[in-house]
């Protein structure tokens, strides 16, 4: 059994039980009643970086991050520093997130927010869109190529954006022959939670760059950023080193002035 496996296992155990307070047909109408998901695209297609910055308060990997005990007002400095979309890990059991950070951070900030979780059922995905995301997470690494094409059309269908998560050539080829557009290179492994800032460059020269290729994962500092900058990063998704920074406004602007003299 994979890190992976056992974290799955876990949220849908979690899952089950909010099946069991929230019937589907419920949830179903709170998506169709929130207002319609942002596109994040044209931002994440336009020549500048966009961060990606996270809300995460532990890790299966690194233990205990940041207590964050209010999501809003790092989300909103996030927003005010310039960040593209708010990731909001949901994950309780190894990240201790919640939907009360999804909803708090969704009713704090205008940027796309981004649903970051293990999404394996449906009810995930309805779910997400009731409580105000705009994006969603695939991992191509927990689900099978049926899996993943029933998951994007229904993320599509509910006016959401999948960020399509690999981190092997396999993986690029799937989600390429499958036709994303938005696709994250995770350089931490989730098999072993392995982290090599390397894996980037050789996946992203092979995703091409008619697609929007996201950098995740170990991006400690601004030098980081100019690497997977210069290897064709057009965003960056951003935790560890956003939720420790005592000043997440002044990082986020050090890492896009960091890729600029980059592009310059
Ligand atoms: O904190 P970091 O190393 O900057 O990483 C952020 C993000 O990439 C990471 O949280 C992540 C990437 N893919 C995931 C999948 C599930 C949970 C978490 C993740």
């Amino acid at each position: 059994m994979t890190v992976l496996d056992d974290i799955i296992a876990g949220v849908r155990e979690d899952l089950e039980q909010r099946r069991r307070r929230v019937p589907i047909d419920a949830v179903r109408e709170a998506a169709a009643a929130a207002p319609p998901a942002l596109d994040p695209m044209p931002r994440f297609r336009d020549p500048r970086l966009a961060v990606i910055a996270e809300v995460k308060r532990r890790s299966p990997s690194k233990g205990d991050l940041a207590a964050i005990p209010d999501p809003a007002s790092l989300a909103a400095a996030y927003a005010a520093g310039g960040a593209a979309a708010i990731s909001v890990l949901t994950e309780a059991r190894r990240f201790g997130g919640s939907l009360a950070d999804l909803d708090a951070v969704r009713a704090a900030v205008d940027v796309p927010v981004l649903r970051k979780d293990f999404m394996v059922d449906d009810y995930q995905f309805l779910e997400a869109r009731a409580h105000g995301a705009d994006l969603v997470l695939l991992i191509v690494a927990a689900l099978t190529d049926d899996e993943l094409a029933h998951f994007g059309r229904l993320t599509a269908e509910l006016g959401m954006t999948a960020l399509v998560e690999t981190h092997t050539a396999d993986e690029v080829d799937r989600a390429l022959a499958l036709g994303f557009d938005l696709i994250g290179v995770n350089n931490r492994n989730l098999k072993n939670l392995d982290v090599d800032l390397a894996t980037f460059g050789p996946l992203a020269s092979r995703l091409g760059d008619s697609v929007v290729r996201v950098a995740e994962s170990g991006i400690l500092s601004a030098d980081d950023v100019a690497i997977v900058a210069a290897q064709g990063a057009d965003a960056v998704l951003v935790g560890e080193a956003l939720v420790r920074h005592g000043d997440p406004v002044a990082a986020i602007a050090d890492f896009m002035s960091a890729a600029e003299r980059v592009h310059a």
